[in-house]
């Protein structure tokens, strides 16, 4: 007998709602307008039809699963950053794109940020959200926005910005005029190396400041709910050393342009305007400036939380693990586990399950005796059998995780 233990969903799906944009959005006392929660029940229908089974996840040991605490994430209007993370493949889109929708359908305008170079959120929406442009997703009861951030772009600006201001160009024009003491401290800062070869993680810190821009505006004040789709853990371990590093080499380089623009008026004229060089300099102050608050954004315990998603194998265990002691050493504030793709119950398991299931078992096993690990809220989510991808199939995710 076919071995039936997957999660059961069929996938009706209707006219998407309406979308409200952004500007037609007018918040007003009280901002959130809490929606009744969406039931969740095992089939997935965007109709009407009533529900035949409720739906509980229970975890591989068959005990019913602990609630994710998403009570304590809705509530409050003050707005909120969550950061969603982990070794690659193993859900952090789908986990972050729904956390987007379940946010924006309990009346939190909510934006969606992928800042993982390879992105993945249009796929999962169902929507082209290219462009590095906010792009209004369809279906939601509530604003919701997606951003994917072009790292070429954000890299290039950090270029620009970098070599005006005492970059590889500079270091050439400086030591054919024998400046040698400049050009020393141009060669300890290695930028050359900096902008040729970015270090992983120099993306993400610059698309991470950009949001930070858009969101500092006036036009966007209205997002109570930020969920980042983050890149790989390689790539957020580095990401947290990061803001440090190109803190100091900036501040370096502003130390440096000092004293270019107190040198030789000769050397002035090469420069060019006046104006030019204060706007490059402030240019490199505001990045400068909006690292740090990247910086402060992951340490702040009331509005940030990075939540780790796995899978039950060994390997992302471990890697879990190695990610939230990381985390923790850089006191980001770090409260659940997403253990996901969790084979559900079955009655007549075919042999091929049963090992799969005694092989998550022993992961489930080991995150309970992980230091790192065990004592965060474990969220178990099932492996579903259709492929999340679009709103409702977001939402029926969603409802499952976030309770
Ligand atoms: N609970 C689940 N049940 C079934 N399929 C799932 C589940 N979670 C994720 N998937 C599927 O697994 C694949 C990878 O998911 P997703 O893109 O969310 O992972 P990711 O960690 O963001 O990947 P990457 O590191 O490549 O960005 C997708 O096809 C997605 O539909």
């Amino acid at each position: 007998m076919a071995c039936r233990s997957v999660i059961s969903s069929s996938l009706h799906i209707t006219n998407s709602i309406a979308l409200k944009g952004l500007h037609s959005f007018a918040p007003s006392p009280p901002l959130l307008r809490l929606l009744p929660k969406a039931p969740t029940f095992l089939s997935f229908s965007a109709s009407t039809k009533p529900p035949t089974k409720p739906f509980q996840v229970r975890s591989v040991a068959g005990t019913t699963e602990a609630a994710s605490g998403f009570d304590e994430m809705v509530s409050g209007t003050q707005r909120k950053y969550y950061m969603l993370g982990g070794k690659g493949g193993v859900g952090k889109t789908s986990c972050a794109a729904s956390l987007a929708v379940k946010f924006a359908n309990n009346g939190h305008p909510t934006l969606v940020v992928s800042t993982d170079p390879a992105h993945s959120l249009s796929d999962s929406f169902a929507q082209d959200l290219t462009g590095g442009m906010l792009v209004p997703v369809e279906g939601p009861d509530f604003p919701l926005f997606a951003l994917e951030i072009n790292p070429e772009k954000a890299r290039e600006e950090f270029r620009n910005a970098t070599q005006k201001n005492g970059g590889t160009g500079v270091k050439d024009l400086m030591d054919g005029m024998g400046l040698g003491m400049i050009v020393d401290q141009l060669g300890e800062l290695k930028l050359g190396e900096l902008l040729d070869t970015p270090p992983p993680g120099l993306d993400e810190a610059i698309a991470i400041s950009k949001v930070m821009q858009f969101l500092d505006s006036q036009e966007y004040s209205m997002f109570t709910r930020i969920v980042f789709d983050t890149a790989p853990t390689g790539h957020t371990l580095r990401l947290l050393s990061l803001p440090d590093f190109l803190d100091a080499s900036i501040g370096k380089i502003l130390k440096l342009r000092q004293k270019i623009a107190s040198a030789t008026s000769a050397i002035k004229s090469v420069f060019g305007q006046e104006g030019t060089k204060v706007d490059a300099a402030d240019k490199l102050e505001k990045l400068r400036e909006r690292m740090i608050k990247v910086r402060e954004l992951f340490r702040d315990t009331d509005s940030t939380e990075f939540v780790i998603v796995t899978i039950p194998t060994v390997m992302a265990v471990n890697e879990s693990s190695r990610l939230s002691a990381s985390l923790k050493k850089e006191n980001v504030p770090v409260k659940r586990l997403i253990v996901n793709q969790i084979l559900p119950p079955s009655a007549s398991d075919c042999k091929f399950c049963a090992v799969k299931r005694k092989d998550q078992m022993r992961a489930l096993d080991i995150i309970q005796n992980d230091p790192e690990l065990s004592s965060l809220a474990l969220i178990q989510a099932p492996l579903v059998d259709v492929e999340i991808r679009g709103v409702p199939a977001l939402r029926f995710l969603g409802d499952i995780i976030w309770k």
